[in-house]
């Protein structure tokens, strides 16, 4: 079946829509970033850059690191956006975009987020690396996915419960990351997470500086809840549609993030720059034998 002109979207070079990339662009490893600058200090990295491209704040630069090809793409901020970004990564290697087919055999790209975060508990400290292993998603793109093959509903209901979750909110979900990439990335000094994404960074993630939240106790109840012993870690703005949304597709994806916030301790990193870059040389050189 062919996908139409206003489902599958090309420009005029045949690019795909919003991230402005052909498909021999991309590389099958993909670091994914939320902030455009951040692009370029990961391929400042690399001993070649063969693409640079732009639109909105979708920034790619692909090249080679050590031997192996990796693209680096910013997502910008929020869920939404990944949505974007998983579908047109995917339609890129999975879709043959001059015949607006789906292909028969599928390609399994490797995802990698490299992102920032704010740690609910006060034991870990800021400028460590906390790689989610679960990702608790307050967001509701998944919700328009048929997503129950990916979801962890034993989690979701104890959340609901505990927390006494308004029903105004979207429903939690909960989404694991890939175990092969869990496996490989783990090592001593890298702290297992359950990561929340939330839909803002003040009101949703307990913040209030003007404004007062509805909920009070959002971050207290954030900080508690707890399943079989495992709390949630930390809070950002993407991984549990990314986990969503991978898994759904077949790719694999971890998400990787510095701590630079501690939100119980109510301290903040005094480089967050610094620590980004070392979760970047980390990881680059992690995956140069993945
Ligand atoms: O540093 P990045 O990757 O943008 O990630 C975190 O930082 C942003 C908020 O400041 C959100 O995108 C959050 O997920
Ligand atoms: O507290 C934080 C820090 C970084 N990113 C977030 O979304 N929250």
């Amino acid at each position: 079946m062919q996908l139409g002109p206003s489902e599958l979207i090309l420009n005029e070079d045949g690019s795909i829509y919003h991230l402005n990339l052909l498909p021999e662009d991309l590389a099958d490893t993909i670091i994914l970033v939320g902030d455009p600058q951040r692009v370029e200090r990961v391929s400042s990295h690399f001993d070649s850059i063969e693409v640079k491209k732009t639109k909105r704040e979708f920034v790619t630069h692909t090249g080679i690191y050590k031997e192996k090809r990796i693209s680096v793409i910013s997502t910008g901020i929020g869920t939404d956006n990944i949505d974007i970004v998983l579908n047109e990564l995917d339609a890129l290697v999975n879709i043959d975009l001059k015949k607006r087919e789906i292909k028969k055999g599928k390609t399994t790209l490797k995802l990698l987020r490299i992102g920032t975060s704010g740690a609910l508990q006060d034991e870990i400290p800021v400028d460590s690396f906390l790689l989610s292993e679960l990702a608790l998603g307050f967001d509701s793109v998944l919700h328009y996915y048929s997503s129950e093959p990916v979801r962890r509903r034993e989690i979701e209901q104890a959340f609901l419960e505990q927390t006494k979750w308004s029903s105004d909110f979207s429903t939690p979900y909960v989404v694991g990351c890939n175990q092969d990439l869990l496996e490989h990335f783990s090592e001593q000094g890298i702290i297992l997470g359950f990561t929340g994404s939330n839909v803002g960074f003040y009101g949703p993630q307990g913040r209030q500086l003007r404004l007062r939240s509805k909920d009070s106790q959002l971050h207290d109840k954030l900080n508690s809840f707890s399943f079989n012993g495992r709390k949630l870690t930390n809070l950002e703005m993407e991984t549990s549609a990314l986990y969503g949304l991978s898994a759904l597709m077949g790719h694999q994806a971890i998400s990787l993030n510095a701590i630079i916030a501690n939100r119980a301790s109510l301290t903040f990193s005094e480089k967050p720059r610094n620590t980004v870059d070392r979760l970047i040389k980390w990881t680059l050189d992690k995956l140069v034998n993945y």
